[in-house]
This record gives structure tokens, C-alpha cells and sequence, in this order.
């Protein structure tokens, strides 16, 4: 069984995971990394920027690069970008290093929690609620796939959804809450 040690949250824009991961990590006394952030922070723009000047191709070259780096620390809670999963190599990383948890959502969700954020560029078109159903259903498979624990974020707030990740990782590890944070 891999530790808990590092855990890896995956799923689609708006799903949570950044705002899950920061509760979690406080909790469990790990550090909190965000991959779309450390790629801001790499490239000093921006995330539409990228898209902007080097596509969504040059912007996945980043995230793996990214990816691969954090995924070798330890005791850390990665929310990784929404379309992470979509290379092979970032599922099999994910998956070699921690615990990977998917954070489920409906369509509906989704589009009401990322319609006043102005920073997806994946969203920026006439029709978010088509995109979102689109990608939705292109990558919810990659994201089972990697999944060591699926998480359906319908009706549980963001501290709730903390809440219960850390009961099912003490069931998934097989150990006390208390040598998950130390672990
Ligand atoms: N379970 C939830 N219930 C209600 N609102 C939520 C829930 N989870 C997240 N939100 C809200 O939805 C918005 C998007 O959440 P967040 O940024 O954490 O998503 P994300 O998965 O990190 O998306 P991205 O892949 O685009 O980075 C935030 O305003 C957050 O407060
Ligand atoms: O779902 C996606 O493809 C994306 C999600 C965000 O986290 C960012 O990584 C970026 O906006 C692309
Ligand atoms: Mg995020």
C-alpha cells in the first residue's frame, strides 16, 4: 500500500481541488502545492497568458515538467490542474508517488463554481456548460483510472468533503489519523 504521505487530487475545474487540498493540508500537518500556481510562479504570467502565447500544447509541457518535480517531495497535497491526467506520463507519476483522489462533480456544480472566475481558459467560449460536459466526459475515465479514491462532492462543503477524505484515507492506509500526519 502506498503511504499517505503524499496525496494527489485530481478532477475538473471547479471540483475543489484547491480549495479542499489548502483544508486538508492544515489538518494533516502537510505541506499545500498547487500545480497551476508553481506554474504561474515558474513562468511569472498568468495562466491565460500561456494558453495565449504558447497554446494548450506548450502549456501541458509545463505541467508535466511541474508535475514531475512535485510529485518527488514528500508529505505534500498536490491539487493538481484539471486536465493533468491527460498524459500518460502525469498518471503514472501521480500514481508511483501518493495517494491520487478524485474529486467528483456534476456538470451543474462544476459550472456554478468556476462561472465568476475569469482564469480557465478552457472556459472562455459561448458555451461553458457544453464545454464542461465535454472534457467532463473525455476525462472522468483518466481520472477513475488514476483514482486510488473516488470522492463525489455533491451537497458536502469544502470542509465536510476534508472532513470525510480524512476518514477514508484512515481506512485506505489502514492507520490512525495520527500516523497519517506523521507519516
Ligand atoms: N464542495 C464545494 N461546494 C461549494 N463550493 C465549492 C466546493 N468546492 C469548491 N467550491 C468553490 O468552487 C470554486 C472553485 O474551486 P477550486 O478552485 O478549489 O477548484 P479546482 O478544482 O482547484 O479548479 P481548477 O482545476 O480550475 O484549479 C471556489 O470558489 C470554491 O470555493
Ligand atoms: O481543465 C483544464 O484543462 C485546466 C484546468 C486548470 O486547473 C488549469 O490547469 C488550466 O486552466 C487548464
Ligand atoms: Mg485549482
Amino acid at each position: 500500500m502506498k503511504m499517505a504521505g503524499n496525496i494527489f487530487l485530481v478532477g475538473m475545474m471547479g471540483a475543489g481541488k484547491t480549495s479542499v487540498g489548502r483544508v486538508l493540508a492544515k489538518r494533516l500537518h502537510h505541506e499545500f502545492v498547487d500545480s497551476d500556481h508553481e506554474i504561474e510562479a515558474r513562468t511569472g504570467v498568468r495562466i491565460p497568458t500561456i494558453f495565449e502565447i504558447e497554446g494548450e500544447a506548450g502549456f501541458r509541457v509545463r505541467e508535466q515538467e511541474v508535475i514531475a518535480d512535485l510529485v518527488t517531495h514528500t508529505r505534500i497535497i498536490l491539487a493538481t490542474g484539471g486536465g493533468a491526467v491527460l498524459k500518460a506520463e502525469n498518471r503514472a507519476a501521480l500514481r508511483m508517488h501518493g495517494t491520487v483522489i478524485y474529486l467528483s462533480a456534476s456538470v451543474d456544480d462544476l459550472l456554478e463554481r468556476t462561472q465568476h472566475d475569469k482564469n480557465r481558459p478552457l472556459l472562455r467560449t459561448e458555451n461553458p456548460r457544453a464545454k464542461l460536459s465535454t472534457l467532463l466526459a473525455e476525462r472522468d475515465p483518466l481520472y477513475r483510472e488514476v483514482a486510488d479514491l473516488i470522492i463525489d462532492t455533491a451537497h458536502h462543503n469544502v470542509h465536510s468533503l476534508a472532513t470525510l477524505i480524512e476518514r477514508k484515507l484512515v481506512r485506505l492506509v489502514g492507520k490512525k489519523r495520527d500516523d497519517i500526519s506523521n507519516a
